[in-house]
């Protein structure tokens, strides 16, 4: 014999795992609880014991009861009783037996059951039946009942001059007559076959029951519910954000009604289909002493998750290589003209070509350079355009932002938007100050001016790396270079190339002859061709791959710029995209987030306006407000800042994540874009660009005149509490045809509605000859002599107007009310 659990065990020697679990106990074997394992010699001991025991019990059983007593009892209905309890009752005590007792049936209840019967009944059987279960049946009703029915219900002494013919048919059973009594919840009596082979099979000499003539009857019983077996409950259960009761009982194998009456006692309502939440759900784990746990499943089509944590992807589990040093990426920032391009050139032209001799130069969005071993990628659009494109796309790209400052043209307005893109994008800045061959060149005046926006040269004690460069010259360029080996060193930029590729699109274009073209700067692992892939919500097989030099490459590794082709569509920059094991996963995750795309483009986005602030901030996903403020002069745009940053409403902190003076441009909307931020505009407005850019993006621009209304404004979004917008609306027009003059009242224009209605809460405008000479409120509207609350066209009224006497005949009023517009 092999191992075996309590609970088989038990269940195979007819006993409870209690009882099992007992005598283990006796024999000084330890087990815990039902599905412990007993080893083969416990088991072979226990069988002795239970050998041994079960032919005392019998031996007890047939020798107390009169012979052929009880062989018309079926074995369910005997299962329960103890042991050597049946023969000490006297005969004749049966009808006064309280049920559940075990002992006291009188002859006569077992009176047709055939000899020798009573060996075979399991011992222990029979215990708690109720009196008169058995013997007293009247003839022909027990054929029909169901395993289920102990015979509680059925009068004492019934069974007594039943044929021995008639109990054949009654189906075996677990014999649970009484609720009340231990032999209900033993798991072992469930199995109708056990009890039918032992009883069954002995009354009818083998016979299987007449199941067809049991069943067509039992319709005709009273509907007294099967036995219900409790299951072992489980250690452990899974949810997944919530569970229906009816899920809940069935993880537990339990019934509903079960756990529907343990919610009411904990104070909770349900139905069976009813949604159960986390707490619900532990409660009811915590009575039964379940463990329980909630599942998260991951959304494997947020390639996000795959940047976030390389474990979703299986093969990065599986390789065990650590993550190596990266080439930096690098993007060049800086004003107008003050030499972004020729730097980029400068720098290619003197390290591309040095490693990559014969290489033609391709436009490919990125370039590597090679310095002494040691590889850097520059993002080769410059420009903050690019830059936040990308990150308002959730991407992060760069790793360090090169800052040109022409000497001779010092700080000007696209430094500082550079310089906040940078910040906003916790991207570390080295300042290279350009055009040092001019003679107006002033690197100390650069080095003054960028002091004021927080970057202060580490000559001047600060943390800021300035290089003084001249790329039109090429030089200073290697100091550049090896400033940027250096903060990258710092960085520690790792990636392990031996897992599958992730990145970013920096460029993608529909080329005519080659379909679909994207730029991708590989962030993670190593992209191959004949990689499947999915890149932003396209996907396809990378079918070939040019290296920023033109040159076709198998492979390319962390931080290398490569254009793939093979895609299904054309991505967008700043898209992510992921490498999977086939080309199928990449289809499906592909396909499905076209379909969420297409899914998200209706419904609109929401960034943040100050009419949505205040849900934002409830919603607990604003932890601080971000605004850009521009006004007209320095001045003012540096006072409003000051009064701005002091708000400080709910913990959510207002940072100003730019300023400026001047119009509203594209370039702010795009950082407000990407870093969900607010535009204040004081008496500035937003250009052309600006205004469609906003549009377009949902960006939120306010324009004021006042400081203080700036500042109210914004508070009074961050509490909740701002004033509703109105409009007004003319809903008639009116003619006064005649007037009255009353003492105490004042003048009545006895008027004709011409037009729409007026109505008494309107407020009125009075035109004489098209010019406006009043505007108010109505006192008093009558039709009559009566109050009205509105007038029609084409009825006559009296109207009298508050504040306002000098009404004449031939004057127009017109009355209007005030709409409130409903804020998106
Ligand atoms: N003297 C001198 N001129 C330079 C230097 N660097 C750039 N220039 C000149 O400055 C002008 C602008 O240079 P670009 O590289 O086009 O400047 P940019 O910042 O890319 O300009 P945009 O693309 O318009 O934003 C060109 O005429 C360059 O030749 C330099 O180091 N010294």
């Amino acid at each position: 014999m092999t191992k075996i659990r309590v609970h088989e065990y038990a269940k195979k020697v007819n006993k409870s795992s209690k009882e099992v679990i007992e005598e283990l106990g006796k024999m000084n074997v330890d087990v815990s609880n039902h599905m412990s394992m007993i080893d083969t010699s416990s088991a072979e001991k226990l069988d002795k014991k239970f050998s041994a025991s079960k032919s005392t019990s019998s031996n007890n059983q047939s020798a107390s009861r009169p012979q052929g007593q009880n062989t018309s009892r079926p074995q369910s209905q005997t299962g329960s009783r103890p042991q050597g309890q049946s023969n000490s009752r006297p005969q004749g005590q049966t009808g006064s037996r309280p049920q559940g007792q075990s002992n006291s049936r009188p002859q006569g209840q077992t009176g047709n059951r055939p000899q020798g019967q009573g060996n075979n009944r399991p011992q222990g059987q029979g215990s708690n039946r109720p009196a008169g279960q058995t013997g007293n049946r009247p003839q022909g009703q027990n054929t029909n009942r169901p395993q289920s029915q102990g015979g509680n219900s059925r009068p004492q002494g019934q069974s007594a001059n039943r044929p021995q013919g008639q109990t054949s048919s009654r189906p075996s059973s677990g014999g649970q007559g009484t609720p009340s009594t231990g032999g209900q919840n033993r798991p072992n009596q469930g199995p109708s076959s056990q009890n039918r082979q032992g009883g069954g099979g002995n009354r009818r000499g083998g016979r299987p029951p007449a199941r067809g003539i049991n069943q067509g009857r039992r319709r005709h019983r009273p509907a007294n519910p099967m036995p219900k077996v409790e299951k072992p409950l489980p250690e452990k259960i899974t949810f997944y954000e919530s569970a229906s009761v009816g899920e809940l009982a069935n993880k537990l194998g339990r019934e509903p009604s079960e756990i529907i009456k343990k919610l009411f006692l904990l104070g909770v309502m349900a139905t069976i289909n009813q949604e159960l939440d986390k707490d619900a759900i532990e409660l009811i784990c915590a009575e039964y002493d379940v463990e329980v746990e909630e599942e998260i499943r991951i959304d494997v089509t947020d390639l996000e998750i795959y940047f976030e944590d390389p474990d979703t992807d299986d093969e990065a589990v599986e390789s065990n290589t650590e993550a190596i040093e990266r080439p930096p990426v690098v993007t060049i920032m800086g004003h107008v003209d003050h030499g972004k391009t020729t730097l980029l050139d400068s720098i290619r032209d003197t390290k591309v070509t040095q490693g990559e001799a014969g290489g033609i130069t391709q436009h490919i969005g990125a370039y590597q350079i090679n310095s002494n071993g040691k590889k850097i990628t520059f993002l080769d659009t410059p420009g903050h355009a690019a830059f936040t494109t990308m990150r308002a796309r959730g991407a992060k790209v760069t790793d360090l932002t090169i800052l040109v400052v022409a000497a001779d043209d010092g700080v000007m307005p696209q430094t500082v938007e550079a310089i906040n893109h940078a910040k906003a994008a916790e991207v570390p800045i080295i300042v290279a100050v350009n055009k040092m061959d001019k003679p107006s060149a002033n690197p100390d005046r650069v080095m003054q001016e960028l002091t004021e926006h927080g970057l202060v040269s580490e000559a001047w004690g600060g943390d800021t790396i300035f290089v003084e460069i001249s790329a039109l010259k090429g030089e200073g360029i290697d100091q550049l270079i090896e400033m940027i080996l250096l903060v990258a060193e710092v960085a520690e930029l790792k990636a392990d190339p031996s897992v599958r590729a992730k990145g970013t699109v920096i460029e993608a274009q529909l080329d005519r002859g080659r379909g679909a073209v994207a730029s991708l700067l590989v962030q993670d692992g190593t992209l191959r061709v004949g990689d499947p892939v999915v890149v932003g919500n396209t996907f396809g097989r990378v079918r070939a791959m040019i290296n920023d030099v033109g040159r076709r490459v198998k492979e390319a590794g962390p931080s290398a710029p490569v254009e793939i082709t093979g895609l299904s569509n054309v991505p967008q920059a700043g898209d992510r995209f992921v490498v999977f094991k086939d080309e199928k996963t990449a289809r499906q995750i592909g396909e499905s987030r076209a379909g969420e795309a297409i899914q998200e483009q209706r419904t609109e986005k929401t960034r943040v306006t100050l009419d949505n602030l205040f849900d934002q901030m409830k919603e607990g996903e604003m932890k601080e407000l971000n605004l850009i403020v521009k006004a007209d002069v320095q001045g003012t745009v540096e006072a409003m800042a000051a009064s701005l940053m002091k708000i400080d409403v709910e913990g959510v902190n207002v940072k100003i994540i730019h300023t400026g003076a001047g119009a509203i441009n594209e370039s702010d909307i795009s950082l407000a874009a990407a870093s969900n931020a607010i535009v204040i505009g004081f008496n500035v407005r937003p250009d052309v660009n600006a205004k469609r850019a906003a549009d377009e993006e949902g960006v939120d621009i306010r324009l004021h005149r006042v400081i203080y209304k700036v500042v109210e404004e914004i508070e009074s979004a961050m509490k909740g509490m701002l004033d509703p917008e109105f409009e007004e609306k003319i809903i008639g027009q009116v003619e006064v045809r005649e007037t009255f003059k009353v003492s105490k009242i004042g003048t009545i224009a006895g008027s004709y509605v011409t037009d729409g209605k007026i109505t008494r809460d309107s407020g009125v405008r009075i035109y004489r000859d098209n010019i406006v000479i009043f505007e108010g409120e109505l006192d008093t509207l009558k039709r009559f002599k009566d109050d009205a609350k509105e007038v029609a066209k084409g009825y006559e009224c009296g109207i009298t107007i508050k504040n306002f006497n000098d009404v004449k005949e031939g004057d127009i009023i017109e009355p209007f009310i005030m709409q409130e517009i409903k804020r998106v």
